[in-house]
């Protein structure tokens, strides 16, 4: 059997406990196949880029590049993080787009390519892992590399109109036809990367997922919704009652009803329109008052980028003044905690809750909506309210859908749920959970990998 060779920017070492869909999905793969996962050391040094270090684990070899600062900071916390991922966010207003950190890009990813195509054997199958990579294969085959090569974006395709505001957009998008396989989150997502591909690169797009540029050279594109590891998630969930950590959740809370957000503390995920709809709320349902908790954990992410810090300060202020104008002696309406949690507890904590409020302005996926349902105990299960613009909401109907612009919307949403008879959850849960345990993370590689391969 071919190896498999994974690539992304973070690489989840065996001793790691990185939470989150991909690196489970990852682990799995290569435990199924056997190969390499390749991205950065996590390590940035004084000296020039390009040092690896690899350790072997069972039947996979894990193959990680030091970074210098200056191309870390170019390439991750700049065009990456500050150009890159509010462009595909459709964020325009926050994009900062340089000449420098651009080139920085170009440069790490033709030096991943270079160290990589080092350590590639004949028969090795590819699969690239998002928008830190999106050149990779290009420089790949400028190396003669002729491996199957798949491509995974795990955030949003905007419209074609946001793509061409970033300045050389052609030069990058473009590249992705050296990938043979491209996938994305959603049916939409797809959708806008075809009308990208004839609008502004001359391309064609076929009913059969082929796509071909205008130089000639065929590629595929489709769609594959990834997922969770559906049954593990809910068997933690239900372990995870007897830690003293979501013990302590449960008493502090009494008979209120718990309403959980969980996010990286990020721009993309609405927080601060999440805040303000729960004060919102906190006006419109003045008989709720005392009722409800609403439990945010936001763990710090990107932290040097200043659009992370700007969003933190802002939080701050929004989390104070609205305990401020409606808490009491005996109540705190709004918990907000920077720390992240383990899955053990994470699920723990999901099952605790009766309401998950996941209201991102634009989001890949949201693994978060997807663990929150699986982590529900059968016989009360919470209600979801999710935001359209979650990947997550082309699958999970039966969540009541809102519009995260709409304060008064997502206020309603809550007392609604707050309301929503037991027979009504228990429909909605099982219609969730069903789709869940059929499409889970595994069957999402599988896919993926059978449709790189075939
Ligand atoms: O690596 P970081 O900069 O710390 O960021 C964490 C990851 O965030 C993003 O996650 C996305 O992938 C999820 C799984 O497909 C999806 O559900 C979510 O909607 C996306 O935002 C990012 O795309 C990853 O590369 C980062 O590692
Ligand atoms: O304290 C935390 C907060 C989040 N997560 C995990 O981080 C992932 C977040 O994935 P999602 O797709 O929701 O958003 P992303 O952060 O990837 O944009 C999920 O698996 C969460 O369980 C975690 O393990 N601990």
């Amino acid at each position: 059997m071919s190896r498999l060779v994974i690539v992304s920017n973070r690489v989840a070492m065996p001793n790691e406990h990185r939470a989150g869909g991909l690196a489970v999905a990852m682990r799995a793969a290569l435990k199924e196949h056997g190969g390499m996962w390749f991205g950065w050391s996590g390590k940035r040094t004084k000296d020039a880029s390009g040092t690896l270090h690899t350790t072997e684990n069972g039947n996979t070899t894990y193959c990680t590049m030091d970074l210098s600062v200056e191309d870390f900071d170019h390439y991750y916390n700049g065009f990456a993080n500050r150009t890159l991922w509010p462009l595909l966010h459709f964020r325009l207003d926050l994009v900062d787009y340089r000449r420098d950190t651009q080139d920085g890009y170009r440069r790490v990813n033709a030096l991943f390519a270079e160290k990589l195509a080092a350590q590639l054997r004949e028969d090795d199958i590819v699969w690239v892992h998002d928008y830190h990579m999106i050149p990779l294969a290009q420089r790949l085959r400028e190396l003669g590399v002729g491996n199957r090569i798949g491509f995974f974006l795990h955030v949003p395709m905007p419209s074609s109109d946001l793509l061409a505001a970033l300045p050389n957009h052609e030069v990058l998008f473009s590249s992705l036809a050296s990938y043979d396989l491209v996938g994305f989150q959603t049916e939409r997502d797809l959708d806008r990367f075809q009308s990208y591909v004839r609008l502004y690169i001359g391309g064609k797009a076929f009913s059969d997922g082929r796509m071909r540029t205008a130089d000639g050279r065929e590629f595929r594109a489709a769609v594959f919704p990834i997922s969770i590891d559906t049954e593990h998630i809910a068997r933690q969930a239900k372990a995870a009652s007897t830690r003293a950590s979501v013990q302590r959740l449960r008493e502090s809370l009494g008979a209120r009803v718990l309403t959980i957000g969980v996010d990286r503390l990020d721009y993309s995920k609405g927080l601060p329109d999440r805040f303000r709809a729960f004060e919102h709320f906190l006006d419109r349902y003045p008989d709720l008052h005392g009722q409800i908790t609403y439990l945010q954990l936001a763990p710090v992410s990107r932290s040097e980028v200043p659009e992370y810090q700007a969003l933190r300060r802002e939080l701050e202020g929004l989390a104070g003044h609205i305990n401020g104008r409606h808490a009491s002696p005996d109540w705190t309406p709004l918990r907000y905690v920077n720390r992240d949690f383990s899955h053990g507890v994470l699920t723990g904590f999901y099952r605790s809750a009766d309401i998950g409020l996941v209201t991102p302005l634009r989001d890949g996926m949201n693994l978060v909506a997807k663990e929150f349902v699986a982590s529900q105990d059968p016989e009360t299960p919470g209600v979801l309210v999710l935001s359209r613009f979650a990947g997550a909401a082309a699958e999970m109907k039966e969540a009541l859908i809102v519009n995260p612009y709409d304060l008064d919307g997502v206020a309603d949403a809550l007392a609604q749920a707050h309301a929503m008879p037991a027979t009504e959850r228990k429909e909605r849960w099982n219609a969730l959970l069903k789709r869940l345990r059929r499409y889970d993370i595994t069957l999402w590689r599988h896919k993926f990998l059978e449709a790189l391969s075939g």
